[in-house]
């Protein structure tokens, strides 16, 4: 496994393989590797040839300086995680490498998919996974790309930039991954207490309520019971939406096939999201 840090050098490697005719995948990350992002990568391994681990904190994605300064760093660790599961390359760049001087921002205009959930309580934050996505995806050329279920919106954000700009790449929707206990894995559960990470877990048991209550409830009732019981575990609920699955339109007196229900609450200081798919 190498670790390479500039655009040219994974461009040669890249260039070089897919003339040997090897299918190349990209999992695009921030770091603080879990198994939610090794089930990425088990996944890449059985479409592709060769697979590239992107490792990049993003300033440009984070709209809360705090958020941005604890998020956790852990690269040597990430490469020993990684180590024996078949990746090639970790694509490791500085943010110079990222956005050189001369790096023009892509003009795309989201509309309602980059107004709601988290791009209403982000602000900024799916202009920078733009940013930095369609740079990497255009670094690298891979011919897939895995994303995991979790970041819903960032999948639909994502799937609207690739068509918006015709980038010739699959892009590949991976499941969530969740503790024994069903506690959504995420990077930044490092920063909670072991009672913080058993309060979270209301995130799961109040998604499966909702899913067990379909039949007899609206959206528009689910999701205010959603909040009540979130909150009366001690989070701090951002929002609740039961939305469309495609275009994130919030449901409230009919349900839908296919209605996703999506999360985001924080537990102390440390911000989760999770969704289910309920309708
Ligand atoms: N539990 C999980 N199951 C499946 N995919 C996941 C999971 N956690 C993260 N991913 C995916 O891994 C990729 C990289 O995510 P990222 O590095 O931001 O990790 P993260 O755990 O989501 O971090 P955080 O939510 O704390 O920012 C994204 O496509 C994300 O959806
Ligand atoms: C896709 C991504 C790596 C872009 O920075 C990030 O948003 C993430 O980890 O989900
Ligand atoms: N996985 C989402 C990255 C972020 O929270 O910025």
């Amino acid at each position: 496994m190498n670790r390479i840090s500039t655009v040219k050098s994974i461009q040669d490697e890249v260039f070089a393989l897919k003339k040997q005719g090897k299918k190349i995948g990209l999992i695009p990350t921030m770091g603080a590797l879990h198994e939610g992002h090794l089930s990425l990568v088990e996944q890449a391994r059985q479409q592709c040839d060769v697979i590239i681990v992107s490792i990049f904190v993003n300033p440009t994605q984070f709209n809360n300086p705090s958020d941005l300064a604890n998020y956790p760093r852990t690269i040597e660790k990430d490469m020993d995680l990684l180590s024996g599961h078949g990746v090639m390359f970790v694509f490791a760049p500085s943010v110079e490498e990222i956005y050189p001087s001369d790096y023009v921002k892509p003009a795309i205009d989201l509309g309602a998919l980059g107004l709601v959930m988290e791009g209403k309580f982000r602000p900024g934050h799916f202009q920078g996974v733009i940013e930095v996505v369609k740079r990497l995806l255009e670094s690298v050329q891979p011919d897939a790309a895995y994303f995991g279920q979790k970041d819903f919106q960032q999948l639909a954000v994502i799937h609207y930039m690739v068509n918006y700009f015709k980038i010739p790449v699959a892009i590949v929707e991976c499941p969530i991954v969740r503790s024994d206990r069903g506690l959504a894995l995420s990077s930044r559960n490092m920063r909670l207490s072991e009672a913080e990470k058993e309060q979270a877990l209301v995130i799961y048991t109040t998604l499966l309520f909702v899913k067990a209550h379909v039949a007899d409830a609206s959206p528009e009732a689910l999701m205010k019971q959603a909040v009540e019981r979130i909150n009366a575990a001690g989070l701090k609920t951002e929002y609740v939406e039961i939305v469309h699955p495609l275009t994130l339109e919030t449901l409230t007196d009919k349900w839908i096939p296919g209605a996703v229900c999506c999360v985001a609450a924080y537990c102390g200081e440390v911000r989760l999201i999770d969704n289910m798919l309920v309708g």
